[in-house]
């Protein structure tokens, strides 16, 4: 089978991590670990969540893209999705909707892009409280050009993208139940 990458882009709190891990439990698909210089969340782990870099560590590695998302830095490389492919031919990664675009630009078909959002933006908000991040994090991320940005996708990628409005938890997997078994009958 031809290896591919679905790629997770949408709002902060839309649910693309949440939609990563339940595609790799449920279907055994490995997600991409990228890197970032932001600071590590409760429950994250280094190596796992993400490679936590500083910006002397980030500026030494050779990226296939890299952004700045909320003033931080964010990078994924060659080396990392190719790990995930040694393991499985279909993997995932979390990507904002710059990066979307790139690998769109260079993978093609082989990127499968998933936009993950909610109908009410408010409900963004109350998902970053509940997730626990701090007050101060959560005003200057909803306050970024890139939050406001991929609220909505980019005119490349409309009707290029599968759209999961993720309001319901049970309704999501059900529609991504369906997009996995339809494609690879798992
Ligand atoms: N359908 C849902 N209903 C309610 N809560 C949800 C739903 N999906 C995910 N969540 C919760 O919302 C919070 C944000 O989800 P998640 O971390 O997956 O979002 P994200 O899009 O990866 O965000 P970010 O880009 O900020 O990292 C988590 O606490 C998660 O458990
Ligand atoms: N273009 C890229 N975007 C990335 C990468 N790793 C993560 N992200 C996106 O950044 C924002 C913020 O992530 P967070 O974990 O701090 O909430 C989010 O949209 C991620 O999808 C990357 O390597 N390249």
């Amino acid at each position: 089978m031809a290896k591919r990458v679905i790629v997770l882009m949408g709002p902060a709190g839309a649910g693309k991590s949440s939609v990563a891990s339940y595609i790799k439990e449920r279907f055994g698909i490995p997600q991409v670990i990228t890197h970032t210089t932001r600071a590590m969340r409760q429950g994250e782990e280094d190596n796992v969540d993400y490679y936590f870099e500083d910006d002397q560590s980030f500026d030494q590695k050779h990226f296939l893209e890299e952004v700045n998302y909320g003033g931080h830095r964010y990078g994924s490389s060659m080396e990392g999705l190719e790990r995930a492919w040694s393991r499985n031919d279909l993997a995932s990664i979390v990507l904002d909707t710059k990066g979307g675009e790139t690998y769109q630009e260079i993978l093609h078909d082989q990127a499968w892009l998933w936009y993950v959002t909610v109908s009410k933006v408010e409900e963004l908000e109350k998902r970053l409280v509940a997730r626990g991040d701090a007050k101060q994090a959560i005003e200057k991320r909803l306050s970024s050009a890139e939050f406001k940005r991929d609220l909505s996708l980019p005119d490349s990628l409309k009707n290029k993208a599968v759209v999961i409005e993720n309001d319901d938890w049970t309704t999501t997997k059900r529609q991504i139940d369906g997009l996995i078994q339809g494609t690879f009958g798992n």
